[in-house]
């Protein structure tokens, strides 16, 4: 059955240069909405010619979870796999093993057409290059269209009515539905990419680097605008960024990624400020919070090569607390290192050295 086009109240964008932390709509800590249970992504890749082909392990043993009104952000090095991450959450790149649940159902046991009924209305994706994702032939009005008309829903008006609701909710005006995307600006074209991801009112938004393409002074608008919407929606946001500083602003929770794997997880006030795994922690120095902080650790050295990641833990061939004990075995749930903090708070590491809070 379609789902109908709902009356959503129309709002204003921010107009604040700062980003804010909104608190969340719905209490952290609720039911998730998109889980992943020990998820490993091996792509093949060819080397060496035709013959040799390699095993490039981009995702291994992730178990994260985000519910409704809940930011979670995602950090990590370039080649760590926070893309493929996003992309498993928004079904997008199915597992090579692990289970993806969506409210509980194992996406990847559904037919294929039930999956992209169900899964593929619920999660949208805000990808980093709205000038690139936007179709420069189509006005606005089409594009914010065409996902209700590929899932058929509502009558042609009820369609058009929500092209109005959309633009009111991401703070333009209605006349933009007549524009051509070159006809924007580099803001308001982010703004119509994450009104075309609310357009099947979806319960998670997965934005990777959704304002790196951006000039500096209209990110904040963009940023405000995606926790406005959360707040406002009850959407849940994995938000992934190398901009340290602006994850642990925004984000409830923090899952931080080393060379395919979640090596930390948990609140984001713990994660940035008591970092427990040395990764973290070299990450975070390199953003002191106002607050002040701890010194700046440099990280010498290139992540390894995901196509032979080092034995054991994969940090340890930078890692200045390594021993020969930490190449023997990755310390995976279960083991006695990856320790849960309390019931509460979710904290997670996965270190045998790990880090004494002050
Ligand atoms: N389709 C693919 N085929 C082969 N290897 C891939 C493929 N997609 C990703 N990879 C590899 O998987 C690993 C993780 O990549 P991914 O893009 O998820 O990392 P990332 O953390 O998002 O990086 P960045 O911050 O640079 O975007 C990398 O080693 C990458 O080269």
């Amino acid at each position: 059955m379609n789902k109908p086009v709902m009356n959503k109240p129309a709002m204003n964008g921010s107009a604040a240069t700062e980003p804010v932390a909104g608190g969340p709509a719905v209490p952290a800590g609720n039911e998730p909405v998109v889980s992943l249970d020990r998820v490993h992504v091996v792509h093949t890749a060819r080397s060496g010619g035709l013959i040799r082909r390699d095993r490039v392990h981009a995702l291994t043993d992730a178990t994260v979870s985000v519910g409704r009104g809940e930011i979670l952000g995602v950090v990590g090095e370039s080649g760590c796999g926070k893309s493929t991450l996003a992309k498993v959450v928004v079904g997008l790149q199915p597992p090579s093993s692990g289970t993806v649940r969506f409210r509980g159902d194992d996406l990847w046991s559904l037919p294929a057409k039930a999956r992209r009924e169900s899964f593929g209305s619920a999660v949208a994706m805000v990808f980093q290059d709205a000038s690139t994702a936007l179709n420069p032939r189509l006005p606005i009005r089409r594009i914010l269209r065409d996902p209700l008309d590929v899932h058929g829903r509502g009558t042609v008006r009820q369609r058009e009515e929500r092209v109005r609701e959309l633009l009111g909710l991401v703070g333009l005006p209605g006349h933009v539905a007549d524009a051509l995307p070159g006809g924007l600006s580099g803001g308001q074209r982010q703004r119509v990419a994450v009104a075309r991801a609310l357009a099947l009112e979806p319960d998670v938004i997965v934005a990777d680097e959704p304002t790196s393409a951006l000039d500096v002074s209209v990110r904040a608008q963009v940023l405000n605008l995606l926790v406005d919407l959360r707040a406002r929606l009850g959407l849940g946001l994995v938000f992934i960024s190398h901009d340290i500083q602006t994850v642990r602003y925004l984000a409830d929770r923090i899952a931080v990624m080393y060379l395919g794997r979640v090596v930390e997880e948990g609140p984001a006030a713990e994660v940035a400020g008591a970092a427990r795994h040395p990764y973290t922690r070299a990450l975070f120095s390199a953003a002191p919070s106002l607050l002040g902080g701890s010194e700046r650790i440099v990280l010498t050295g290139p992540v390894p090569s995901a196509t032979h990641p080092p034995s054991g833990c994969p940090f340890r061939t930078r890692c200045w607390k390594a021993t020969e004990e930490c190449a023997a075995e990755f310390p995976a749930a279960g083991f006695p290192h990856a320790v849960q903090a309390g019931p509460d708070s979710r904290h997670s590491w996965h270190c045998i050295h790990p880090e004494t809070p002050a």
